[in-house]
């Protein structure tokens, strides 16, 4: 670094080495004004767009850190970073630029598929009869056991570089399909080993309580969590082996009950755990209401969330996280979205990535929240950014393009930013460019 810094707002003066600029936008899609966290109601759909003007395209400049310093008219580069060398000129030609995409919700770690499934679901097998006939996460739970570490990370890297690829930056990524302590530490290892790999950035949710295993009943199952995985969990994280944000438990009738989950979920924050679960997918049993008494920081699914719930996700601020593609696989009635916005609940995205849902297109989930869930494409892209951002506590480092934040960037290949959504698949064609922390990791050459 030579010469005198500047700062954010103000003129640098002395040449400074800087990571990136892209120059020339036709938008810049920000998503949220300076400090704001989350958009309630109808402030979600307002997306604090930058335009060019007739003259002047829109430039994002990016320092050595990764981090956005500054946003404004290609014009005044000049002047804000005088002498100022670039490491990268990306020239954005009159496209429009959203921040990275964020998942809010993915299994991302497993061994073998459930292809075989698929025909069945289609003819008809409910999620649930599939899972007690010994199918669904018990079977992935049999083939990620018996997989080594390195078959896992060599499974995974390759579906992290897809998600990356459709713009996500971001990605909350679960444990799971262990359901015993040897196998849950591998799962967390293994997203360990993938964070300098990955072209995203990974944010670790311990789910050990994601099904009961075989022979057990669900009582015996949460005294193991408790006593024995958590723990183990938390030893490794203490000891700087694994680095786990959240902890989930699959809360269903014939998984873990309300108060099971409740139990494991109280002990998760005892251990400075946010609180990030699955609640009324398939059955309404109030876990919104459960969850909400606890001020869980997020839940997901909520397909059958009562309206109690609904409200009680809103006073405690709990983010509801919507999974659209499991609602279209399994042919679920669809949470309340509208209703969840109406009342002021933070309403975030995921793409639920797992072998039932296997999806990896965060612009695909988004298409199909706004055609099932009827979420208009601004709030979809709330919902997909600074709102899944919020959902792992992550919303003052990623979500929306802001001063001081980091510079994750999806550029569309086209003047309008909401082309991302309209497409149905073939996203990968309609991103030029992906940038986390201010390098590019996904340039489009056609
Ligand atoms: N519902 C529970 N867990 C996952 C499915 C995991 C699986 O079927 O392997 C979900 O969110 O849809
Ligand atoms: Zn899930």
């Amino acid at each position: 670094m030579s010469g005198r810094k500047g700062n954010n707002e103000g003129v640098d003066e002395g040449g400074r080495e800087m990571l990136l600029l892209v120059k020339g936008a036709q938008q810049v899609v920000r998503v949220a004004g300076a400090g704001e966290r989350v958009k309630l109601g109808a402030s979600m759909g307002d997306l604090a767009i930058i335009s060019a003007t007739q003259h002047d395209g829109v430039s994002i400049a990016v320092q050595q850190d990764g981090k956005i310093a500054w946003v404004g008219p290609d014009s005044e580069v000049g002047a804000k970073f005088p002498g100022a060398r670039w490491g990268r000129v990306v020239e954005a030609c009159g496209r429009a630029v959203v921040p990275g995409l964020v998942d809010a919700h993915t299994h991302p770690v497993w061994a073998g598929d459930r292809v075989h499934e698929f025909a069945l679901k289609v003819a008809g097998a409910s999620y649930l009869e599939v899972h007690e006939a010994g199918g669904g996460i018990n079977y992935t739970v049999e083939q990620t056991r018996a997989a080594s570490e390195d078959h896992l990370l060599n499974l995974l890297l390759p579906r992290l570089t897809r998600m990356a690829t459709a713009g996500t930056t971001l990605a909350e990524c679960k444990s799971g399909y262990g359901l015993e302590v040897e196998t849950e530490l591998k799962m967390l290892r293994v997203l360990e080993r993938a964070r300098p790999l990955a072209p995203l950035t990974i944010s670790s949710t311990f789910c050990g309580a994601h099904s009961v295993p075989k022979g057990l009943s669900a009582e015996a199952a949460t005294r193991l969590v408790v006593e024995q995985q958590l723990p183990a969990v938390v030893e490794a994280r203490d000891k700087g082996q694994v680095a786990v944000d959240s902890i989930d438990v699959f809360c269903e009738s014939g998984v873990f009950n309300v108060a099971q989950t409740r139990t494991i979920l109280e002990a998760g924050r005892r251990h400075g755990l946010r609180l990030n679960f699955h609640a009324d997918e398939l059955t309404p049993l109030a876990g919104a209401e459960m969850g909400a008494s606890l001020g869980a920081e997020a839940m997901s699914h909520l397909e059958e969330i009562s309206e109690e719930g609904v409200r009680a996700m809103a006073k405690a601020g709990s983010v509801a996280v919507l999974l659209p593609t499991t609602a279209l696989v399994l042919r679920l009635p669809l949470p309340p979205a509208r209703a969840m916005i109406q009342a002021g609940v933070p309403v975030a995205l995921g793409s639920d990535f797992n072998p039932n849902a296997f999806c990896l297109s965060m612009p695909l989930v988004m298409h199909l929240a706004c055609v099932m869930m009827r979420l208009s494409p601004n709030e979809a892209l709330t919902a997909a950014t600074l709102h899944a951002a919020h959902a792992l506590g992550k919303a003052h480092q990623h979500g929306s393009i802001e001063p001081g934040k980091m510079a994750d960037l999806v550029i569309i290949d086209a003047p309008r930013w909401d082309h991302l959504v309209y497409q149905l698949g073939g996203n990968d064609h309609v991103i030029t460019h992906v940038i986390r922390a201010g390098k590019v990791i996904h340039e489009r050459h056609n």
